[in-house]
């Protein structure tokens, strides 16, 4: 049973996120989260900037990401960058609690380096790093972080990886289907009208017979999904 909360609107969506984020802010040890790229969560951190700037205990909270492009910070393309002039140059954090994927170094390098800073700094359960919570996207053709649908290897058994956008070709780096599966809380996060058939179809269908990486990376304890009514119109 696939764990939905729709709400009406996305700004409900994002006002939920931002409390649950204020909850965790203030737990009695650091929590290692970990942000989607893309479009979708802008909303969510453009509100965090303009209402949870002084609400939130930042420097509790360690940010990470899924994926992301290979490519400059200062890129439009960077899911670090995009996160930065939304939110982080807004807020009170110290640099040591981002860490972000330095999309312009060499791939394999970074991918290697990544691994090793997840390793040192997010407490292991099951032997391998455990985020407390991880936000996932998904894309129109049902990818999560830069993992995708035909080209991804579920088994593959490193953290991070690079990975290749199968249209643009735009390289990337990821975590692993595994390193996302040993989370303790997944939170899909997807809005808008424009993701309502595939999530139809994940709704109607077992992910083993789907080749969608989202319907099929869960956590250890919780996986859940949180939309608006535009992107739950067909559930
Ligand atoms: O390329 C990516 O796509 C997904 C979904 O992005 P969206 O623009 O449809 O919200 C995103 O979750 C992932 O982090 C990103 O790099």
């Amino acid at each position: 049973m696939i764990n939905y909360k729709v709400f009406e609107t996305a700004e409900a969506v994002v006002t939920e996120l931002s409390e649950q984020l204020v909850t965790y802010s203030q737990r009695d040890k650091p929590m290692h989260i970990s942000l989607s790229g893309g479009s979708t969560p802008k909303l969510w951190f453009k509100l965090l900037a303009k209402d949870y700037a002084t609400k939130v205990n930042w420097n509790n909270l360690h940010f990470w990401w899924g994926d992301e492009r290979c490519v400059e910070p200062t890129d439009p393309e960077s899911n670090y960058g995009e996160a930065k002039a939304l939110l982080f140059d807004h807020i009170d954090i110290d640099a040591q609690n981002i860490h972000r994927i330095l999309g312009e170094n060499d791939p394999d390098d970074e991918t290697q380096r990544l691994a090793e800073e997840i390793c040192a700094k997010v407490p292991s359960v099951n032997g391998i790093p455990s985020f407390d919570w991880i936000l996932l996207g998904m894309g129109g053709d049902g990818h999560t972080a830069s993992l995708f649908p035909y080209k991804t290897d579920f088994n593959e058994p490193n953290l991070t990886l690079v990975a290749e956008h199968p249209e643009s070709g735009q390289l990337r780096i990821s975590k692993s289907a595994r390193l996302l599966s040993n989370a303790s809380r997944i939170t899909y996060l997807v809005l808008g009208e424009s993701k309502a058939q595939r999530l139809y179809e994940i709704a109607t269908h077992d992910a083993a017979d789907l080749p969608y990486p989202a319907a099929k990376i869960k956590a250890l304890k919780t996986t859940e999904w949180y939309l608006d009514a535009s992107a739950a119109k067909d559930l």
